[in-house]
């Protein structure tokens, strides 16, 4: 059953972000520690009336999407881009239930700074029977002038307004919009809503929903929402962990989140990921907050058999709880099998994808002990890691 205004979002980010001239599309890049498109998909994802996300990218762009944007914790659907921003909407658009999504918010995956605030005024809107669509504005502060070959006439700027998104739309009329649109093509919907002869009514904008266009604004962006800690604001903990498991009779090992194929098991409480214990301790070391088994304890039945990657999810969160951000996981395996180096890629994309960071951040390495010792022996897998995290100061745990 839908519940009152509810909505589903669709986040556009099927472009190329050629004005922007960086390294990757400007989706992917990072602003904060964090792909641009993945700040927008939490805040929709976060917001209690959001029913669901669908998020449209470039072709054959899923596993980079997922990957570099560390996108592949979170639940939404995917869609397909067009050439266009108005092809990608409809891309979008097109996999929407009618039933299911009433009101559908559009949002640039290029304008990160979005907040729950903006989108209940948006919904707020709504209240009008007679609204079909709702968008976020703001005034424009400079003087506004026509250009020619040399400065022309100023226009009145009491009459103009700046259109951000997310623009939010009874997704029926949005429907017909896109499938009655005969103009050029549109540079944001409200104005194909419009075009129908419907209402769209204003609601107040954000500064920091301002838009990753041009050369220089990715790092505008980036000091509103992750202000520059000045001199004794912030500080870097670095936490350590260790962990070992034996090896039984069995048919694969839980290692990094993945069941790699082996001959044997690893023995535990849980499922035995040696490699997420000692991520999960280590992330609990940098801020000071015990170890795996005191918020885990082993003599706890409902974490026998536990998948341990809710472990290292709770972890993360006691890190955000804190005001914190992990920066850095570097971790090493000693075993003489099963051999790491064929998973590795694999491994570091899933534990990306628990913690919600960028693959790049995520380092995973294996060595035998030269058959020395229980490692070396093959009764156990031992695992070691180091986790780097910026705290705010004041966030300290007691
Ligand atoms: N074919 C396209 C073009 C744009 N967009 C999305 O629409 C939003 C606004 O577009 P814009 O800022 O113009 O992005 P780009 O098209 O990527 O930029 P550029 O024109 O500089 O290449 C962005 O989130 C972009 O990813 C899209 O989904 N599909
Ligand atoms: C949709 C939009 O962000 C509203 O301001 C804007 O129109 C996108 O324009 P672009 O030319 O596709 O960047």
């Amino acid at each position: 059953m839908m519940q009152q205004n509810s909505f589903h979002a669709v986040i556009v980010a099927g472009g190329r972000g050629e004005r922007a001239g960086l390294s990757v599309p400007k989706q992917y890049a990072l602003l904060g520690g964090k792909a641009v498109v993945r700040w927008s998909a939490e805040a929709m994802l976060s917001h209690p009336l959001c029913a669901g996300l669908t998020i449209v990218i470039p072709p054959g762009d899923e596993a980079r999407a997922m990957a570099e944007a560390a996108l592949s914790g979170l639940t939404l659907c995917w869609a397909t881009g067009g050439d266009s921003r108005q092809a990608s909407v409809a891309a979008g658009l097109a996999g929407l239930d009618e039933e299911l999504a009433g009101l559908v918010l559009v949002h640039d995956a290029a304008r990160p700074g979005l907040d729950s605030a903006t989108i209940d005024r948006l919904l707020t809107a709504f209240a009008d029977a007679t609204v079909d669509g709702a968008v976020p504005v703001l005034p424009v502060a400079d003087t506004l002038a026509l250009c020619g070959p040399d400065l022309g006439d100023v226009v009145d700027r009491s009459a103009l307004v700046r259109v951000q998104t997310p623009q939010a739309f009874r997704l029926t009329a949005l429907r017909a919009a896109h499938a009655g649109w005969q103009g050029a093509s549109a540079s944001d919907d409200a104005q194909m809503i419009r075009a129908l002869g419907r209402a769209v009514a204003m609601v107040e904008g954000r500064r920091e929903l301002e838009k990753v266009t041009h050369q220089g604004d990715l790092e505008q962006v980036e000091a509103m929402l992750c202000p520059a800690p000045r001199a004794g604001q912030w500080r870097t903990a670095v936490g350590m962990g260790f962990d070992v498991h034996r090896l039984i009779d069995g048919d694969g090992v839980w290692l990094g989140g993945l069941l790699i194929p082996h001959d044997r098991k690893l023995e535990g409480h849980s499922d035995a990921d040696v490699l997420l214990h000692a991520i999960t301790d280590a992330v609990l070391g940098g801020i000071g907050d015990g170890d795996i088994g005191q918020h885990f304890p082993p003599s706890d039945p409902q974490w026998r058999g536990a998948s341990s990657d809710r472990f290292l999810a709770h972890a993360c969160e006691l890190v955000a709880a804190c005001g914190g951000r992990i920066e850095h996981v570097d971790a090493t395996v000693m075993c003489e099998a099963p051999k790491v180096g064929p998973h590795r890629q694999a491994i570091r994309e899933r534990i990306a994808a628990i913690m919600g960071l960028p693959v790049a951040r995520v380092s995973i390495k294996a060595t035998t002990t030269e058959r020395l010792g229980f490692t070396g022996r093959g009764e156990g897998i031992a695992a070691q890691a180091v986790v780097t995290v910026r705290l705010p100061d004041g966030g300290d745990n007691q």
